[in-house]
């Protein structure tokens, strides 16, 4: 059913629900617009209100082919909409859940659009602060880009600021999406330019591996990891673009790219990828062959990922309160109200919970499957070990027993990661 959103626009159809609010197919006197009308309870915020016309300026000045921009803001009763470009596509999270994993040079690509836009809005002194799959809308209209990719716009420019009024956030608390969140804003450091690169960087991970570098469980053991632990190989990835993503990870900001040379960077890329095939890489967790994981129900409580292995409903990002007792900030699960943990905190506890990529059919290191694979190790060894004592005497096997205090111990818990 249409409304009427302040006397410019009419809202037709609902495009999709976030956080903040309701994204509208809307009608206004230029032509079709999207309209995002903000949460009744966000709207009806004095604070907030005010805090929107404020930054109105900003929100309305950023104009640039990869950013969606903002035409108007309307307050209107207890409305309080946005009214951007209409993109007429997909957002990057939908193409993600169907496909999974990207080909390297259609991710690539995308990214690189993507930095253009950071580009754009840090040299207006922009900082965008929620860079995720979600805020980033595929134009299905645009030209096909390196990698059949579409043209890919930033979105959301401001809200994550809007919302973040110094009430709702006071210096106790974080908000955002946990997985995407640089160190320094875990650390209680205000958000600079770098906390984008740092967010860009954690989206072109997962569109190569299918998952985020720091996800998975409760949404503190996510925050921790992003300030102690390093990121992990990705098998099959090529080393220039592993490099680059390992110094947009960087755990000190200054350590990384500034946008505009990270899209200079990944664009100088595109040739060498054309035509590779996404990363041959198994989700941490998952297990690709037979399923022994009935043997150990202890195993794999760390997150929603060994869940899903198990066919069980899985929570990809977690939505869960730190603080017991508190509301995560909406339905949705890309979202988290939490208290920042403190030093002693994040100092411990986090050892040894990075998810650990691996080569696409290799076993979870600690896994039942690996653990199974390590006992027929064992088997075979002692088989081969029993043949031997047969064929050259009891002289002999003391010698195989004495070779055999030097064979690194087959636990599998201490598989090394693959590395590319
Ligand atoms: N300018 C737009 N043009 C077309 N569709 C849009 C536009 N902006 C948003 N949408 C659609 O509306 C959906 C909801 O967008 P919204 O920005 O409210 O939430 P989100 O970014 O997905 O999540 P959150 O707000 O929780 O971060 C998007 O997934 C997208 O499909």
């Amino acid at each position: 059913m249409a409304r009427k959103i302040g006397s410019r626009y009419t809202a037709h159809q609902v495009l999709g629900r976030g956080s903040a609010g309701t994204v509208w197919l809307g009608e206004g006197p230029d032509g079709p617009v999207a309209v995002k009308l903000l949460r009744e309870d966000l709207a009806s915020d004095q604070e907030l209100v005010g805090r929107f016309v404020q930054e109105r300026t900003a929100l309305l000045g950023l104009d640039h082919p990869h950013i969606v921009s903002v035409h108007d803001l309307v307050v209107d009763g207890n409305d309080l909409a946005l009214v951007m470009d209409l993109v007429r596509g997909t957002d990057l999270r939908t193409r993600l859940d169907r496909e999974r994993r990207m080909a390297p040079e259609a991710a690539v690509a995308i990214v690189a659009d993507v930095a253009d836009a950071l580009a754009a809005a840090h040299a207006a002194g922009v900082v965008h602060r929620d860079v995720k799959p979600e805020n980033v809308l595929l134009d299905m209209q645009g030209p096909l880009g390196p990698g059949g990719a579409h043209p890919a716009l930033l979105t959301d420019f401001g809200v994550a600021k809007l919302i973040d009024t110094p009430r709702r956030t006071r210096a106790t608390k974080i908000i955002g999406t946990p997985d995407y969140l640089a160190p320094e804003i875990v650390e209680g450091l205000p958000p600079r330019a770098a906390v984008d690169i740092y967010a860009l960087a954690t989206v072109l991970y997962e569109l190569l591996a299918g998952f985020t570098p720091f996800g998975g469980g409760h949404p503190g053991a996510v925050l921790r990891r992003h300030v102690t632990e390093t990121v992990a190989p990705l098998p099959g990835i090529p080393d220039e673009l592993w490099q680059l993503l390992v110094q947009c990870l960087a755990k000190a900001p200054a350590s990384r790219l500034r946008a505009s040379e990270l899209a200079a960077r990944l664009r100088e890329q595109l040739p060498s990828l054309a035509g590779m095939p996404p990363l041959d890489v198994d989700e941490p967790g998952s297990e690709p062959e037979e399923d022994e994981g009935a043997e150990d129900p202890a195993e794999g409580t760390e997150g929603g990922t060994a869940a899903g292995a198990r066919g069980e409903p899985r929570v990809r990002r977690g939505a869960v309160p730190l603080v017991p007792g508190a509301k995560p900030d909406s339905n949705r699960d890309t979202h988290t109200s939490m208290r920042v943990p403190g030093p002693d905190e994040l100092a411990g506890g986090a050892r040894g919970t990075a998810r650990v990529p691996r080569a696409a059919g290799a076993p979870r290191p600690g896994s039942a499957r690996n653990r199974a694979m390590a006992r027929r190790r064992r088997l075979t060894l002692g088989a081969a070990a029993l043949v031997l004592v047969a064929a050259v005497g009891l002289g002999a096997w003391a010698a195989l027993s004495d070779d055999e205090g030097d064979v690194p111990p087959q636990d599998s818990n201490n598989s090394a990661p693959a590395v590319p």
